[in-house]
């Protein structure tokens, strides 16, 4: 079975990935994390993430790059959606995602393409939304948990441009596929969206079988 969980930047995305690939022994990639990689290697190389060229030559990574924690900061964040928007940049990371939505026995990722690009024969597609100003508040205090001192408005600016640049772009951009069931968290907690993709991932299941 292959799970497409897609939606915004802190929305609990990866969060229910995580919870269904255990739940249904699948694995999980993330793959907001190769884009993360890419910008990680563009800003240590001192390149320019708006050129194309840069970008792709940062995509050749080391995979040990995808355990380094930095990945996960804001900074790197932004950047990634950056060099996300250049086509020759999701032409190189296409067919690694497609690899591992291939396996045997299948997968879960999360990003946001996958149910549109990645995998548009997924079992599954969730796209998982919440307002930006909820979305600020749990990477505010994810970030600050993390030690990070930064202003709850300076997040939620990152926040509304990440969302801008990562819908607007020409290729790829994020969007609910039209088979994919809608999961608001706004107003969930983080078990009651894990149930509630449960049930939808269930129903899904039911409805194909
Ligand atoms: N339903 C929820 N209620 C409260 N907090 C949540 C909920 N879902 C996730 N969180 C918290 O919000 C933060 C962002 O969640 P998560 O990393 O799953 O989002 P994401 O969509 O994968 O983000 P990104 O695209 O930036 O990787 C985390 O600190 C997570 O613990
Ligand atoms: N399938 C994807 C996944 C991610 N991106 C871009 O990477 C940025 C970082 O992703 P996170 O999920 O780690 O926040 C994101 O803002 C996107 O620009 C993508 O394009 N496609």
């Amino acid at each position: 079975m292959i799970i497409a969980v897609d939606g915004p930047a802190a929305s609990g995305k990866g969060t229910i990935a995580r919870a269904l690939a255990k739940r249904y022994g699948l694995p999980h990639l993330d793959t907001g994390l190769l884009y993360r990689a890419v910008a990680a290697t563009v800003l240590r190389e001192e390149l320019d993430p708006e050129k194309e060229a840069d970008a792709v030559a940062a995509c050749d990574f080391p995979d040990s790059l995808l355990d380094d924690p930095w990945l996960r900061t804001d900074d790197v964040g932004k950047v990634a959606s950056v060099v996300s928007a250049h086509p020759l940049v999701r032409a190189s990371l296409l067919q690694r995602q497609r690899r591992f939505a291939g396996q045997p026995g299948g997968a879960v990722l999360d990003g946001r393409d996958i149910g549109t690009v990645i995998a548009p024969d997924a079992d599954v597609k969730l796209f998982v939304k919440a307002t930006p100003a909820i979305r600020a508040r749990r990477r505010h205090d994810e970030l600050r948990r993390n030690g990070a001192n930064v202003s709850y408005d300076r997040v939620l600016a990152d926040i509304r441009a990440r969302d801008e640049r990562d819908s607007r772009r020409a290729d790829a951009p994020m969007r609910q596929a039209d088979d994919a069931a809608l999961l608001d968290t706004s107003f969930l907690s983080i078990d009651a969206a894990v149930q509630r993709a449960v049930e939808l991932v269930e129903a899904r299941k039911a409805a194909q079988a």
